[in-house]
C-alpha cells in the first residue's frame, strides 16, 4: 500500500479507475489537485477523455500488471454484472475495490469479484472535482484498518466523508446528497426560469441565479447558524420574502414535494440492487 503523508495524502498510492466518466472523472480531477500522482493511475474506459499523464488500459492489461491499491468502480450501475468479474484477479491479490455505484451492494459486488473480496461501498457527489463533494461510507469485514484509512483518505481529499455501519442507508444518502447537486441545479435553472417570466432578460436572470445559489452555499457553509436561521435573516416582516415563502412553504409546497423526490430516488437505488 502507498505510503501516506500529511502534507501530500495521496502521494504513492496507486490506483485503478473502471470508468472514468462524470463521476470517476470529478474524483479524479479532485484527487490530481490534491497530489495523487498521474503515472500511478490507470484508467479503463474505451473513450472517456483522460487527464495528462494518465494511462488507459484494456481490462486484460489492467489485472496484468502488479495489483493497485485501490481499485474505483464508477462505471454505471447497469454494466457491473457484466464487468466486475474480469477484474477477480485484483481482489485475490489484496486490492481494495471502492465502489461509487448507485445501489450496487457490498454483497453483490464481493460476489461479482470472487466472494472474499475487500469492498468499500461510497457515495460521493460531483462536487468532488472542486474538493467539495460530501461521500458517505460503508466497508465489509474484509477491509483492514489502514485500507479503511486509505479509502477515507481518498475521498476526504475531495470534501467531507462520513462512515455508516448500516448499509441500507446508503440508498437515502444516494437519494439526498449523491443526487443532490442536481437538485440544486435545478433550483438554480427554476430562478432563472422564474426571473425571466417576471420580466427580467434571461441571461441577467441566470446570472442572478447562478451567484444566489452559489452565495448562499458559501454563506452556509462559514456560518455556526443553521439553514432555517439564515432564511429567517432573508425574511423580513411582512415583506417580499415573506410572500414568496408563504408559496414555497405552504403545507402541500416545496417540503412534501422534495420528500416524495428523495424517496423515489431511495427505491431506484434499491432496485438497482439486482
Ligand atoms: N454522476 C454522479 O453525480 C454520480 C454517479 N455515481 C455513480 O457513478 C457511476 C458512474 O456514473 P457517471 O459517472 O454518472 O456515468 P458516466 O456514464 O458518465 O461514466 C461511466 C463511464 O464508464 C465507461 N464505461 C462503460 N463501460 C465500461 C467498461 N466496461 N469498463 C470501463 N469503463 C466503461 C463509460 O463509457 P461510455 O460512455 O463510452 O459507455 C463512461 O465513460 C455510476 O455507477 C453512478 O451510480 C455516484 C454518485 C454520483
Ligand atoms: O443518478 C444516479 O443514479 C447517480 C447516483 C447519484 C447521482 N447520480
Amino acid at each position: 500500500m502507498g505510503c501516506l503523508t500529511t502534507d501530500t495524502p495521496l502521494a504513492g498510492v496507486s490506483l485503478l479507475l473502471l470508468g472514468c466518466g462524470k463521476m470517476g472523472g470529478a474524483l479524479l480531477n479532485g484527487w490530481l489537485g490534491r497530489g495523487l500522482e498521474p503515472s500511478a493511475v490507470h484508467v479503463v474506459d474505451p473513450l472517456a477523455d483522460l487527464p495528462a499523464g494518465v494511462t488507459r488500459l484494456t481490462a486484460e492489461q489492467a489485472v496484468a500488471l502488479p495489483p493497485p491499491d485501490v481499485c474505483l468502480v464508477a462505471i454505471k450501475p447497469q454494466v457491473v454484472p457484466e464487468v466486475l468479474p474480469a477484474y477477480a484477479p485484483l481482489a485475490q491479490a489484496g486490492t481494495v475495490f471502492l465502489s461509487v455505484a448507485a445501489g450496487k451492494t457490498i454483497d453483490g459486488l464481493s460476489g461479482l469479484l470472487g466472494g472474499d473480496a475487500a469492498v468499500v461501498r461510497a457515495m460521493p457527489n460531483t462536487p468532488a472535482a472542486v474538493g467539495r463533494g460530501a461521500s458517505v461510507l460503508c466497508a465489509n469485514a474484509r477491509v483492514p484498518a489502514p485500507t479503511r484509512a486509505l479509502c477515507e483518505t481518498l475521498m476526504a481529499a475531495v470534501g467531507t466523508v462520513e462512515w455508516v455501519d448500516d448499509e441500507s442507508l446508503i440508498d437515502a444518502v444516494t437519494a439526498l446528497s449523491g443526487g443532490g447537486p442536481a437538485y440544486v441545479f435545478l433550483l438554480v435553472e427554476c430562478l432563472a426560469e422564474a426571473g425571466r417570466a417576471n420580466g427580467l432578460p434571461a441571461d441577467l436572470a441566470m446570472r442572478l441565479a447562478r451567484s444566489t445559489v452559489a452565495g448562499s452555499g458559501a454563506l452556509l457553509d462559514g456560518s455556526a447558524e443553521d439553514a432555517a436561521t439564515l432564511r429567517k435573516n432573508v425574511t423580513s416582516h411582512k415583506g417580499t420574502t415573506a410572500a414568496a415563502l408563504a408559496v414555497l412553504m405552504a403545507e402541500d409546497a416545496l417540503q412534501p414535494m422534495v420528500t416524495r423526490a428523495i424517496a423515489a430516488a431511495a427505491e431506484r437505488s434499491r432496485e438497482l440492487a439486482s
